[in-house]
This record gives structure tokens, C-alpha cells and sequence, in this order.
């Protein structure tokens, strides 16, 4: 619950003929919260937008503003704005012209004077000044993006529906929009709820993560408690920081490829998992003999992340097992390429799931 909602969704359900892409989705969102949404593509995120912003009507279920119940209220009367990835720019008008055109054009009331003023902050904020006067055929695709950042700012809306609107931009400018959109929500007292196909980048975003799989809302928590207790083996999955490994959950132990570890505190779910964060997993001399779970593996090759180093071994799954290094914790082991090691961790720290658990 959040003390403050400006925006509420009850029970809120989308079909397609015999699909359903939302399941009686129900979220409540504080004022000037950024939420992002993660889930797998096809999980039903841009139908959420849409729903809420409403170019969609959902078969049951309410959405709720600002203390107003707005689920039949037209799109154009909610008051919400939205940059969508393949934002439209009108293209035979300049960058001012763009920002200012939903003022102009809509019931806003202001001046011609008024809302070149406004045009004019909405470019500045969004790192775009010197520029008003361009064609937005003469500005960078990410320049394209921010105009239209600015275009939804300008109408001074309470809550703003971002649907993967860095997805197009390459890394650099992407990590520079992540800064600009906290930068914004901070001097506007805007609401966001973004979509993103990208974990790290919910992760990095949201004060809360909303985890979506097949139209259902799974997880909803803050960064923090989704990655260090995801909800189900399948967030654990979405957020591409665990090796998952199967295996059996029996009396308070797990039992998979890495021998039986104690289990204590397992979760509930509908398969038996056993998951470890990267970050976790120790890498040992082939013949150590750790007193933990141990897992013979190969290793097969690293990968440079800037603050880190993944490393991949293969024991064997079909799939890698990865060990991340945080640079911060000191210079990187070295492996050799197709030598085997033991790979281990504590098991306090693993993460698992199980049909026994209660
Ligand atoms: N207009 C439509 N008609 C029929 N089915 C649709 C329509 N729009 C979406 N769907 C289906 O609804 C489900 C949810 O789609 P949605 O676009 O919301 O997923 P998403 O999580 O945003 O995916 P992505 O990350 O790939 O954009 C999908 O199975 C999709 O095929």
C-alpha cells in the first residue's frame, strides 16, 4: 500500500479473443514514485500502458486518478502523458515547435508568449537549449527522443507513461537519459511509470520494480527485495543475476548437481530451484575439497563490464554458469580456458524455491 496514491488499478483485465494479456492486474502508485515494469516480451507491459493511458479498455477492473475513477474517460481527457519508443514528431516543424504543439493546439489557455516560455524551459531541461530552432530531420535519433520528453513535459502531466523510450539510444546516451529522467521527476514531482525490457535498467530506475509474466503481476518491491528475494524462480530468471540449477527439495535440504546443501528458509513454488546470484559463486582449484556444495566446471571464457568481470564456465547444463567479480573487491583471479575449477558458495546465501516450502 502506498500512503499517497495518485494513480490505482483494481482488478484490472485485457483480452485479445482468447488471450489474456492482463490478468486482473491490481497497483497502486504514490506520488512522484518512479515504478518500472520488467517482464519478458509479450508479458503484457505495453498493454498496462495502454490501458492506463487509455487507448485500451480493459474487459473488467477500474483505473483510478488523482482520486477520480477515469477507466471510461477518453485518452485525450486523462491528463496523462506518454513517450512511446516510436514516438511521431511532427517532422515539417522545428524542435520549439514540436514541444510547444499540445499547448498550442490543445485547451491550455496560455499565450503564444506563454508557451514559447514554457517550450523554452521544457528544451532546457531536457539538455536540448541552443537547439529550438532546428528541424527535428537536422537532430540525432536521441535528440529526437529527448524532443519528445519535452513534448509530454510541457503539458505538465501528473503521471508519465514511458514505454521502452531509451531503447533506441546507444549505451552512452541511454546511461545519460537514465540520470536526466531522475533529474526531471526530482524538479517536476512527476509520477513514471516506465517499461523496460532491460533488468538492469528497472533495477537502476525504479523506487519499486512491478515483475509482470503472462499478464499477471508476479513481484512488485523495490529493487532491492526483488533481487535479493525474488518472488519465483521465474523473476529470479527476468533478472538475469542467478545461476538457476534443478533439482529436488527434500526435508530443508536441496539436492542437484552440486551435491545436497541445507535449505532452510526455502520459498514456495511450483517447481523445485535452487538459485545463486552471480556475485556469490567462489571459484576454487579443482582438487579443494570445500565443505559446501561443489560444482566441477570448465572454464570457457570472461567478459569485461566496466565495474566488473562475468566469467563463464560449463559444467556440463547446457547452459554456462556465470561468476561475476566486482572490480571494486580487487584485481581479478585469472582461469585458464578449458582448465577444470570447483565452483562453490555459501549456501545461506542461495535462494530456494520448492513445492515442499510453506
Ligand atoms: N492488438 C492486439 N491484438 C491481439 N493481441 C495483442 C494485441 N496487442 C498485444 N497483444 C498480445 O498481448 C500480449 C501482451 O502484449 P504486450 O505488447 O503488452 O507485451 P509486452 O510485455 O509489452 O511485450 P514486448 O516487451 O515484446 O513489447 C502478447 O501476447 C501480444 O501478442
Amino acid at each position: 500500500m502506498v500512503d499517497t496514491a495518485v494513480f490505482r488499478l483494481e482488478g484490472v483485465t485485457k483480452r485479445y479473443g482468447d488471450l489474456v494479456a492482463l490478468n486482473n492486474a491490481t497497483l497502486e502508485v504514490g506520488a512522484n514514485e518512479y515504478l518500472s515494469f520488467l517482464g519478458p516480451s509479450g508479458s503484457g507491459k505495453t498493454t498496462l500502458l495502454r490501458v492506463i493511458a487509455g487507448f485500451e479498455a480493459p474487459e473488467s477492473g477500474r483505473v483510478h486518478f488523482e482520486g477520480r475513477d477515469i477507466t471510461n474517460v477518453p485518452a485525450h481527457e486523462r491528463g496523462i502523458g506518454f513517450v512511446f519508443q516510436n514516438f511521431a514528431l511532427f517532422p515539417h516543424l522545428t524542435v520549439i515547435q514540436n514541444v510547444g504543439f499540445g499547448l498550442t493546439h490543445g485547451k491550455s489557455g496560455l499565450s503564444a508568449a506563454e508557451v514559447e516560455r514554457r517550450a523554452v524551459e521544457m528544451i532546457e531541461l531536457v539538455g536540448l537549449s541552443g537547439m529550438e530552432g532546428r528541424g527535428v530531420d537536422q537532430i540525432s535519433g536521441g535528440q529526437r527522443q529527448r524532443v519528445a520528453l519535452a513534448r509530454t513535459l510541457a503539458m505538465k502531466p501528473k503521471l508519465v507513461l514511458l514505454d521502452e523510450p531509451l531503447g533506441a539510444l546507444d549505451a552512452n546516451l541511454r546511461s545519460r537519459m537514465r540520470n536526466e529522467l531522475r533529474a526531471i521527476r526530482e524538479r517536476l514531482g512527476v509520477t513514471f511509470l516506465h517499461v523496460t525490457g532491460s533488468e538492469t535498467e528497472a533495477l537502476a530506475m525504479g523506487d519499486r520494480v512491478v515483475v509482470l509474466d503472462r499478464g499477471t503481476i508476479i513481484q512488485t518491491g523495490t529493487p532491492g527485495e526483488v533481487y535479493d528475494r525474488p518472488a519465483s524462480p521465474d523473476v529470479a530468471h527476468f533478472l538475469n543475476r542467478f545461476n538457476l540449477f534443478d533439482g529436488q527439495l527434500a526435508k530443508g535440504s536441496f539436492t542437484g548437481a552440486f551435491g545436497t546443501a541445507p535449505a532452510p528458509r526455502a520459498t514456495r513454488a511450483d517447481r523445485d530451484v535452487y538459485a545463486v546470484r552471480y556475485d556469490r559463486v567462489k571459484v576454487l582449484p579443482v582438487s579443494a575439497k570445500p565443505e559446501g556444495p561443489a560444482l566441477k566446471a570448465t572454464f570457457i571464457a570472461s567478459e569485461y563490464l566496466g565495474s566488473s568481470i562475468m566469467n563463464f564456465f560449463d559444467a556440463g547444463h547446457g547452459h554456462p554458469i556465470e561468476m561475476e567479480h566486482h572490480l571494486s573487491l580487487g584485481a581479478p583471479d585469472i582461469y585458464e580456458p578449458r582448465q577444470d575449477y570447483l565452483l562453490t558458495w555459501n549456501p545461506e546465501q542461495a535462494i530456494v524455491f520448492g513445492r515442499e516450502a510453506v
